[in-house]
This record gives structure tokens, sequence and C-alpha cells, in this order.
């Protein structure tokens, strides 16, 4: 992996004695797309901003693009755009102004073209002239967007970024951010929409109370950790599961048989459960399969590992 951002070790203890971050380990490869999922107060906003210079780690070291967060903060934070949760712009100037002397903050030279092509990217271009204050909620987070990769940086940090807007613009979102990967950017998100993650991640991190619990290809999640559900219905309807039926339960008042296995489990599968139910005279009218999403996993994830680490305690 050709590693852009390197986190080793970082901690963070606030002032008043809580610990929002605790060892935490991660590499970033160049031109990926990540997603880091957790809960609320489980430590997104406190790793980006101590990557980004913000917050002052307790303990560990960062390095972006080589370049020491912290000892090199200038030439580190360069090559980072952060779009923030909140709203972080004058608002009594215009788009253009606005990208213009976010650019001129990194030390880059004027760039007009360049600046053009992220707003018309954004679709923004018709508004330059306006004020941030006239533009709606969506396009005033366009801008914040704009306002990031104005200075042509290697890794994008997008806090939340389809918090509370509306599903078009979720998904125009989405296209932006593929279309800025294309271009080579590498992009870091933190979301509560674990939709946001299938859709669009390669690789996915989850976080709880500080603590990265995994962080594993999107993909390999899904397949290892992945359920496959099997409804059967039954042509009459039974009191009790027959023996000899693992991993299966009654539902729908009897009317349903509910089988969940993993794919990859020796003995299980669809072919396996329909034998079993032939040896045992069983006769259905309709078969339905669900697989879990990765909101099932992380919902288990988040549970388990906590449940874990106050075990240990
Ligand atoms: N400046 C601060 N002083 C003390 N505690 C803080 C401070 N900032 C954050 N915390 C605490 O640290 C923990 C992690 O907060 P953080 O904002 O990083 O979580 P998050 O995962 O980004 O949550 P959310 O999804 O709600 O934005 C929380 O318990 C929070 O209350």
């Amino acid at each position: 992996m050709d590693t852009i951002l390197s986190v080793k070790g970082v901690g963070k203890t606030y002032a008043s004695g809580h610990t929002a971050l605790d060892a935490v380990d991660l590499d970033i490869g160049r031109g990926e797309i990540f997603a880091l999922l957790g809960p609320n107060g489980a430590g997104k906003t406190t790793l980006i901003s101590i990557i980004c210079g913000i917050v002052t780690p307790s303990s560990g070291s960062i390095t972006v693009a080589g370049f020491d967060a912290q000892r090199e903060y200038k030439q580190a934070r360069r090559r980072i755009g952060l779009v923030p949760q909140e709203l972080s712009v004058d608002m009594f100037e215009t788009v253009l102004a606005t990208c213009r002397f976010s650019r001129r903050l990194f030390g880059r030279a004027g760039h007009d073209a360049l600046i053009e092509q992220v707003l018309r990217d954004l679709s923004l271009w018709d508004k330059r002239d306006a004020k941030i204050m006239e533009l709606s909620g969506g396009m005033k987070r366009r801008v914040l967007i704009a306002k990031a990769l104005v200075h042509e940086p290697d890794v994008l940090f997008l806090d939340e970024p389809t918090a509370g807007v509306d599903v078009e613009l979720r998904r125009d979102m989405w296209r932006l951010i593929h279309r800025l990967r294309e271009n080579g950017t590498t992009i870091i998100l933190t979301t509560h929409y674990i939709e946001e993650a299938e859709e669009m991640a390669d690789r996915v991190g989850v976080i709880a109370k500080g603590r990265l619990l995994l962080v594993e290809e999107k993909g390999e999640l899904m397949k290892r950790l992945g359920k496959r559900e099997l409804d059967v219905a039954l042509a009459e309807p039974l009191s009790a599961v027959p023996p000899g039926l693992d991993g299966v339960t009654l539902a729908n008042d009897g009317r349903t048989l509910r089988y969940v296995f993993r794919p990859e489990d020796e003995g299980a599968g669809i072919p396996a459960l329909l034998r079993r139910l032939e040896a045992a005279g069983i006769a259905f009218t309709d078969l339905e399969t669900h697989k879990s999403s990765l909101e099932d996993i992380f919902v288990g994830l988040v549970h388990d590992g906590v449940h874990e680490r106050e075990q240990a305690a």
C-alpha cells in the first residue's frame, strides 16, 4: 500500500479527564475511500481534529504524505482538505472570494481556472458572486467542500458530509466523492449512515468509545461477518422446531421457518436445509432469502466490542 496517512498509537485524554481516543493505529493508502463508522461520541471528530492539527494528541504520532503532523505542521496541513460538520465561513463573503482566500491561506499562488473547475463540479459556478448567507443550506455545504478542495489537497476529510441533507444532495455528494477519487484524491469520511459507507467505501473502520475495533476491506467484512437469512413459508404451521434443524427458529405464528447461517460454514446453506426439511417431511410453499447489511454487522460489532471492553474493565 502506498501510505498517504499514518496514525500510530494516537490517544487523547481531554482536560476533563475523558479519554476520547485510546491508542489508535491506522494507515490509509493513497487514492482510497475510507469510511470511519461509529456512534455519537465514538471519537471520530477528535481523530480528524488531531490529524488536522486542531487538537493536540496526548500520545502517538501522525504523518501525512511523509510529514509529521506536529513537527511539520504546515507541510502536513497543506496536504489536507477538511470539510467540517459546522459551517466555518464568512457569511458576508462571496463564494468566489471565499475560495480564493482559502487557497491563499495555504500559501498557494492564485489559480482561478482551478477554482472555476471546482465550483463547476459542485454546481456552484452560477452562484460564484452570491454571498454565502444568500445560499440554501445544501449550497452552503457545497461551499465548504469547494473551500476544502481549492488548495489541491491529497487527502480530503469529510466529517459527516451528508448529515441532515436531502436525498438528492446526498446522491450528488456521493457522485462528487467518486469523481474526486478518480482524480486521485484520498477520501476519509466519517458517517453515521451505514448506507453511505456501504455505497462508497473501499475500506471501513469501526470506532466505538475511542477504540478502533476493526479496519477491513468492505467486501471482506461483508463476506466474513455477513449472514444470510432464509424464510421458508410452510404449507402447514408448526408448533415447535422439529429436532435436528440447527439455526432454525419459528416466526409468523409458526407459519415461517427462519434459518440464519453463514454461507462459508460447513454443512450450512440452503440445499442442506432443504434436504433436512424433506427428510423431516415438512412441506413448504415459498422461499425468501435476505443478506445482512453492513448495518447489521456494525450494530453487532459495536455492541460486542463495547461489551467485551466493559467485561475486561
Ligand atoms: N473539547 C472537549 N473536551 C472534553 N471532552 C470532549 C471534547 N471534545 C469531545 N469530547 C468528548 O470526547 C468524546 C468523543 O467526541 P467526538 O466529538 O470525537 O465524537 P464523534 O465520534 O465525532 O461523535 P459525533 O458522531 O457525535 O460527532 C465524546 O465523549 C465527547 O464528549
